[in-house]
């Protein structure tokens, strides 16, 4: 069961995350991040890797591609705004894109 970020969590590692480029949107509670590659296939590459690891925690991102440009948007559908699952989903995009 998932729940909403914590406002402890929301102190510690919202912060870390805004660093490395993600935006926070507080009225919809998400974060967004455009990931640019050398071409299309780097970035269909990325998706597909984002894809398994997504399916496999059971946590999907709003997404959308143009070529070599990848606009990420993590929310929390369940808890209406943010949950650890997007902390997590964010991290390790950051560490398939490199
Ligand atoms: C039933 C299923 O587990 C839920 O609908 C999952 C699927 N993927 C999800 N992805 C995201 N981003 N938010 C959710 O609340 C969510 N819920």
């Amino acid at each position: 069961m998932t729940e909403k970020l914590s406002q402890d969590a929301r102190e510690t590692e919202l912060p870390a995350l805004i660093e490395a480029g993600w935006v926070l949107d507080a009225e919809r509670d998400a974060i967004s991040k455009t990931f640019k590659f050398k071409n299309f296939i780097e970035a269909f590459g990325f998706m597909t890797r984002a894809a398994i690891w997504a399916e496999k925690w059971v946590h999907h991102p709003e997404w959308f591609n143009v070529y070599n440009r990848v606009e990420v948007r993590l929310t929390t559908h369940d808890v209406g705004g943010l949950s650890p699952l997007d902390m997590k989903l964010a991290r390790k995009m950051d560490a398939l894109a490199g």
